[in-house]
């Protein structure tokens, strides 16, 4: 038991509705589309009516046969069966030409709305969800929800048959008519029992696909670092258990469905063994016409068979109804940064500070603790120190990516939580390590932030960084495709993409976690250049990885643990032989061009010159 439940807890997010509040959430889907709705509605009526129609006219030739009249009437009755099965034909196309329009619209609506939540979460949401659990919900979980709709309208159009086809039965025997519908809450109190039972397993089955599916999102997203340490195995060994309790959350669900039908059917053969047994002796009682008889018999099949699919109908029914539960979920999920107001920020100068902040992704782990740092306006900052030391964290506070839990963090001495959060991260240019680019061209990939720039002004910005010559080193110039995540660039051509990008974004503010990966020696200086550049007349807060970053920051801050342990300019911090030093033999000093392996470290705990 315990290996088929691992990892199909709910995420953070889920919640349960009651089947009110689905049901109204679902209802205010659909009423849109009202109009459509009634002439589908118009059409399954019709259509009911000349469905038990059919019998009717039968259990009259059967009538009309016994009286011996069947050579007067049997041409009538054959053209009325012909007519009533085209017009049934013409109500069915009808129907199902509108039905599928109002499914497809309204999924396509439930669609928009899943992804545009989705655009509108929090980072914390992505760290914390798999991006394979959340595509799942955007694409599978609609998809259940369209077929849920559409086994409504065929239910709907079933239960309608059922209501003419019990009308007809009770007109011709009220004593058999009684007979057949005694098993009626036999029947509904079977498909109630079974109701919780295939919500609670339909939920699982889902759980674990969405499992399946994030498990092949990873593996693709990391499938070259996975050949290149040969573990194709181990990833394997991972996705069989989890691909295994897929299949025996299926299994088991199959299961639970597969009992109701022998139960049901023999509910219903009983119901027919006493019909037949009963409705014969009253035909040879003269009570019922022979023509009764058989339209009983037609009546019990056309009644059993929609009673019987309601129950069919109930496992992706409730399919549907949980799929929809956790679309619905996905877009309410509550968001994390909140924002006490929404004022204009205006044209931000740039000046942060952080006043006795605290922040911990789990709120029990802080991360920052009664920090305090003010940046100013203009200013350039290096944050340094040992991975984890809390770096990239500060930068996702200043974009607000991330709630603090304590403390203020001002942005021109105001608040960060009252100002508009669209305009304000506008001003906010975020540089990752590995700046990601769309698929397109790279004159698509400069504009992003602002489609409406002229391709002048995208090519003036392009030539300004590193000097230009980058773009005649590509096949097409600006035109040349990216590929996917930009794949047909080099690293460095995709960090000059990514700095000509924020000079067509004219940020007021800039964090910019600087790149790992060395580039050669003319990127790099191209990059230098680029980056002066763009830091120029802005506040910048750079993640420093080059020593050429380092050495011409206005303050560079030491950062331990998540405290500020030294700050100042790189000549006086390594004149102070400190922690900065530390972190300069470390990270920073063989990139000096005067550096050879093993000969002049900063030593570190007393006053050192400052060597190269
Ligand atoms: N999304 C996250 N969820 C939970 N904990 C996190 C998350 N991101 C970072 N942390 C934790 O917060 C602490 C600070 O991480 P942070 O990424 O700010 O360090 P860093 O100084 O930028 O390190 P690096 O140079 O390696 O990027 C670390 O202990 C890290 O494990």
């Amino acid at each position: 038991m315990g290996f088929i439940m691992d990892g199909l807890d709910a995420e953070d997010y889920d919640r349960t509705y009651s089947d009110r509040d689905l049901l109204r959430r679902i209802v205010s889907y659909f009423r849109p589309k009202l109009g459509s709705m009634l002439l589908v509605a118009t059409m399954i009526v019709l259509l009911s009516a000349s469905q038990a129609a059919i019998p009717t006219l039968g259990s009259l030739a059967v009538d009309a046969i016994a009286d011996g009249t069947i050579g007067q009437v049997g041409w009538l009755l054959t053209a009325g069966i012909l007519v009533t099965g085209a017009m049934s034909w013409v109500f069915n196309y009808i129907r199902q030409k509108y039905s599928s329009r109002v499914t497809g619209d309204v999924v396509l609506r439930l669609r928009e709305d899943a992804f545009d939540a989705v655009l509108e979460r929090d980072l914390s949401f992505y760290d914390e969800t798999p991006s394979g659990k959340i595509v799942s919900r955007v694409t599978s979980d609609t998809d259940d929800f369209a077929t849920v709709s559409s086994l409504t309208m065929d239910l709907i159009s079933q239960v309608l048959m059922v209501a003419f086809v019990t009308v007809l039965l009770f007109v011709r025997s009220v004593e058999l008519a009684l007979l057949t519908l005694l098993v009626v809450p036999i029947v509904v109190g079977l498909a109630l029992m079974f109701r919780r039972l295939a919500r609670v397993s339909t939920r699982r089955a889902q759980r674990s696909l969405s499992r399946v599916n994030a498990n092949l999102q990873e593996t693709m997203g990391g499938i070259a670092v996975a050949k290149n340490f040969r573990q194709e195995q181990q990833v394997y060994d991972e996705f069989r258990p989890i691909n295994q309790q897929s299949y025996q959350v299926t299994l088991r669900q199959g299961f639970v469905f597969s009992t109701i039908f022998p139960v049901l059917f023999l509910v219903a053969g009983l119901a027919t063994v006493g019909l037949v047994q009963l409705g014969g002796v009253q035909v040879l009682d003269r009570g019922l016409s022979a023509g009764d008889w058989y339209l009983f018999l037609q009546g019990v099949s056309l009644f059993w068979f929609p009673l019987t699919s309601i129950a069919a109908f109930w496992s992706q029914f409730q399919q549907g109804l949980s799929a929809s539960e956790r679309v619905f979920a996905l877009i309410d999920a509550p968001p994390r940064v909140v924002q006490s107001a929404a004022e204009p920020p205006g044209r931000l100068a740039g000046r942060i500070e952080f006043q006795d902040l605290t922040f911990g992704y789990d709120a029990d782990h802080p991360v920052l603790r009664d920090f305090n740092l003010l940046i100013e306006a203009g200013e350039t900052v290096a944050l340094v120190g040992h991975t984890g030391a809390g770096k990239s964290t500060l930068s996702k506070l200043i974009t607000r990516f991330y709630e603090f839990q304590d403390g203020r963090l001002l942005i021109d001495g105001r608040d960060i939580r009252t100002l508009e959060l669209g305009a304000f991260r506008s001003q906010i240019g975020a540089v990752p390590q590995a700046p990601f680019l769309f698929s397109g061209t790279v004159a698509d990939n400069i504009r992003y932030p602002r489609p409406e720039a002229g391709d002048d002004e995208v090519l003036a910005a392009a030539a300004a960084v590193g000097g230009g010559d980058w773009i005649d080193a590509l096949p097409h110039g600006l035109e040349t495709d990216v590929g996917e995540h930009g794949r047909a660039l080099s690293m460095g051509q995709r960090q000059l993409v990514a700095l000509a990008r924020l000079l067509i974004q004219d940020p007021a503010i800039v964090v910019l976690d600087e790149a790992t990966a060395s580039v050669d020696p003319l990127t790099e200086a191209q990059i230098q250049e680029g980056l002066d550049l763009v830091l120029a007349g802005r506040t910048s807060i750079v993640i420093a990885h080059r020593l050429s970053t380092i050495e011409h920051v206005d303050r560079i801050i030491v950062l331990d643990h998540g405290r500020i342990v030294e700050e100042g300019d790189h000549a006086a911090l390594l004149a102070r032989g400190g922690r900065y030093c530390e972190v300069y033999n470390t990270y920073f000093r063989h990139q000096s061009p005067h550096y050879r392996a093993g000969t002049g470290f900063v030593t570190v705990g007393e006053a050192a010159p400052a060597l190269d």
